[in-house]
């Protein structure tokens, strides 16, 4: 890591993402073919520094454009991303390299993201290979398997053999292995069952409790946000409609997005307590 980065880490060890003046065009169809561009996100402005924040909004909002920008995936075609400090499009593929050490992403499909042919333990140890941790390696295996809740006899298998609420512990904790100071959940418990979403929020929420990191949730999951996270932004058609703390966005939203948004999240709850009543009574 460069000296410049190591300083930067050591001033500060808060989040320090920045998004300045972002706009994304995206183009289905190339621009010398005639393509318009679609602007997937525009005028986009966020600081994220002590807070946890939940991103929301509809299909097609442009959340899956932020990760992307996040993690160096796609470039704005105006504008800057800044992690730690550091300006995405501006920066080495090295220093972007190093970065990886302190912002991950776990990835919305737990199952498909995790490679087929590693067991448990080699997906926990790639982050450390690739970031140079020769050390302790065992150690800190061990440790993040607790921390997640998960039996190190699961640690030979590989990820087929596991199940989706494991699977998906397994990538928290390869998300958490490098101690990072940015956590990014892209709709972590979008494929699970309620038992097994409430499990994974309760454990997201103890992991805030124990270690001092920023999380970042990408959620439909209204209540989630709530629940994780300081603070809400809902996206629509790639731009800011509503920013506030989570309760206010929650209880007093002002923005026709965000009634609609919690309108759903009403039924949809109201839907799993119908199921579960159900379900007992049979
Ligand atoms: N490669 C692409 N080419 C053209 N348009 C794209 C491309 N990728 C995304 N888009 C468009 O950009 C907009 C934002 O997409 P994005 O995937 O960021 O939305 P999202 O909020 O993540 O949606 P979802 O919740 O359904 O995943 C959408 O209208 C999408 O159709």
């Amino acid at each position: 890591m460069s000296k410049h980065l190591m300083n930067e880490q050591s001033q500060t060890r808060s989040a320090q993402v920045r998004f300045e003046d972002i706009c994304v065009h995206h183009y289905a169809k190339p621009r010398w073919l005639g393509g318009k561009p679609y602007k997937a996100l525009h005028g986009l402005n966020l600081v994220i520094d002590t807070q946890n924040i939940a991103i929301v909004g509809p299909s097609g909002a442009g959340k899956s454009t932020l990760i992307e920008l996040l993690f160096g995936l796609r470039k704005p075609t105006s504008g800057e991303v800044y992690v730690c400090g550091y300006p995405l499009s501006r920066s080495t593929a090295k220093q972007r390299h190093a970065l990886c050490q302190h912002i991950q992403l776990i990835p919305q499909e737990p199952q498909t993201s995790l490679n087929p042919y590693y067991s448990v333990s080699q997906i926990l140890l790639e982050p450390l290979m690739s970031i140079g941790v020769t050390q302790a390696q065992h150690e800190k295996v061990t440790k993040v398997m607790a921390d997640v809740g998960l039996d190190l006899s699961l640690l030979e298998r590989n990820s087929q053999q596991l199940s989706v609420g494991q699977a998906q512990r397994v990538a928290i904790a390869r998300a958490l292995i490098t101690e990072p100071c940015v956590l990014v959940a892209d709709e972590p418990t979008s494929s699970l069952d309620p038992v097994s979403r409430q499990q994974i929020l309760d454990l997201l929420a103890s992991i805030q409790r124990t270690r001092q990191m920023r999380l970042i949730l990408v959620t439909h999951d209204l209540d989630a946000a709530q629940t994780l996270c300081d603070e809400i932004l809902v996206l629509n058609k790639g731009g800011v409609v509503e920013y506030g703390p989570s309760h206010q966005v929650m209880n007093q939203p002002v923005h026709a997005v965000t009634k609609a948004l919690l309108n759903a999240q009403h039924h949809n709850n109201k839907l799993t307590k119908n199921l579960g009543e159900v379900c007992y009574a049979l």
